[in-house]
C-alpha cells in the first residue's frame, strides 16, 4: 500500500486549494503564475456567421500545478491552449504567462508544447526534431547530443534517433513531438491531448513519466485531454468546461499530493475512484441534482 488510500480528497499542497469559481480567488493568486487568464471571450469569424467558442473564462495555474482541461467536442479546449500559447488573441480579456503577455513569452520560448499533431520536421530526424529549441537556444552541440539521447531513452525511442517522422507511427511520432517539448526543461507545458495517438499501455507509461518529470523539474503543465481518468491521475485541478460557447463550468481538486508517486497503486486506490466520479458528475451532472431537475 502507498499511503493514497489513507488520503482525504482535502489534502494537497495550498497552492491547489482555488477550487472556488469565484472571482476573488483569482484576485488573491500570487504575482507569479504561471498562466492567468482573466475575462478571455473568442468568437471566430466564420462564413455561417460568428462561432462564440470561449465566454468569460477566467482561469488561473500556479507554478508547477498540473490542471487539466477536460469537456465535451467543441468546447473550447484547444482554443483556450492557442491563446494561452500566442497562436491566436482573445477577443476579450487577457492572457499572462508568468506575468508577461503571451506573446512576450512565446518570444522568451517560456514553455514547451506538444500538441494533437506531432508537428514535426519531416526532413529532420528524430534526433533533429528533438535537439531544435536547443539549437534555436545555441545550447553546445555536446550538451545537445547528450540531452536528445537522454530524452530520446525517456520516451522510448533510443533505436529509433536516426528515423525520419515518415518512417514512425503516429504513437511515436507524438513521443518525439513530447521529448522536444521536455527539452529545454521549460517551467510550463502546454499539452493538447498529446497521448489522445497512443496504445493503452505506452499511454499510461507516458502518464507516469510525464508526472514524474513534471515534479522533477517543477514545470506547470496545463494538459487537454478526453479521458477522466488521465485528467485525475496526473492533475491537482482538473477544469470542466461546459459545451460552445465554453465556460468554466467547474473545478475539481484532486487532493492528491505531488508527494505521492503516479503509478499504478494510485490508479487503485479509492481516492482516483472518487474523484474519477467527482469529475464525472460534474461533466454530466451529479446524478441526484439531474434526477431532481427531471422531476420538475
Ligand atoms: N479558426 C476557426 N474558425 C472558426 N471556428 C473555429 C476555429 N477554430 C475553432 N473553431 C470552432 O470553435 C469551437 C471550439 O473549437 P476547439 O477546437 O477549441 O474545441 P475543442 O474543445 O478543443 O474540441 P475537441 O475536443 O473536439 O478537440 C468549435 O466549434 C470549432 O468549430
Amino acid at each position: 500500500m502507498t499511503g493514497t488510500e489513507e488520503m482525504t480528497p482535502t489534502e494537497g499542497p495550498a497552492v491547489n486549494s482555488r477550487d472556488s469559481l469565484d472571482s476573488s480567488a483569482f484576485d488573491t493568486a500570487p504575482a507569479g503564475d504561471a498562466v492567468r487568464v482573466t475575462g478571455v471571450d473568442k468568437v471566430f469569424a466564420a462564413k455561417g456567421g460568428a462561432v462564440e467558442a470561449l465566454s468569460g473564462i477566467d482561469l488561473t495555474v500556479g507554478p508547477g500545478e498540473f490542471v487539466s482541461l477536460i469537456g465535451p467536442s467543441g468546447c473550447g479546449k484547444s482554443t483556450l491552449m492557442r491563446l494561452v500559447a500566442d497562436l491566436d488573441q482573445p477577443t476579450a480579456g487577457t492572457v499572462e504567462v508568468f506575468g508577461k503577455s503571451a506573446a512576450q513569452a512565446r518570444r522568451d520560448q517560456d514553455y514547451g508544447i506538444a500538441f494533437q499533431q506531432a508537428g514535426l520536421l519531416p526532413w529532420r530526424t528524430v534526433a533533429g526534431n528533438i535537439a531544435l529549441p536547443l539549437e534555436l537556444h545555441r545550447v553546445g552541440k555536446a550538451e545537445r547530443k547528450e540531452r536528445v539521447a537522454e530524452l530520446a531513452e525517456l520516451v522510448g525511442l533510443e533505436a529509433f534517433v536516426d528515423r525520419h517522422p515518415d518512417q514512425l507511427s503516429g504513437g511515436m511520432q507524438q513521443r518525439v513531438a513530447i521529448a522536444r517539448a521536455l527539452a529545454e526543461r521549460p517551467r510550463l507545458l502546454l499539452m493538447d491531448e498529446p497521448f489522445g495517438a497512443l496504445d493503452e499501455m505506452t499511454r499510461e507509461r507516458m502518464q507516469s513519466e510525464l508526472a514524474r518529470i513534471a515534479g522533477e523539474t517543477g514545470a506547470a503543465v496545463v494538459f487537454v485531454t478526453h479521458s477522466i481518468p488521465e485528467a485525475v491521475f496526473l492533475s491537482d485541478r482538473v477544469v470542466v468546461m461546459s459545451p460552445r460557447p465554453g465556460r468554466v463550468s467547474g473545478i475539481v481538486t484532486t487532493g492528491i499530493p505531488r508527494s505521492v508517486a503516479r503509478d499504478e497503486a494510485l490508479r487503485e486506490a479509492s481516492v482516483f475512484f472518487e474523484k474519477v466520479t467527482e469529475v464525472r458528475e460534474a461533466l454530466h451532472g451529479a446524478p441526484v441534482a439531474k434526477a431532481a431537475r427531471e422531476q420538475r
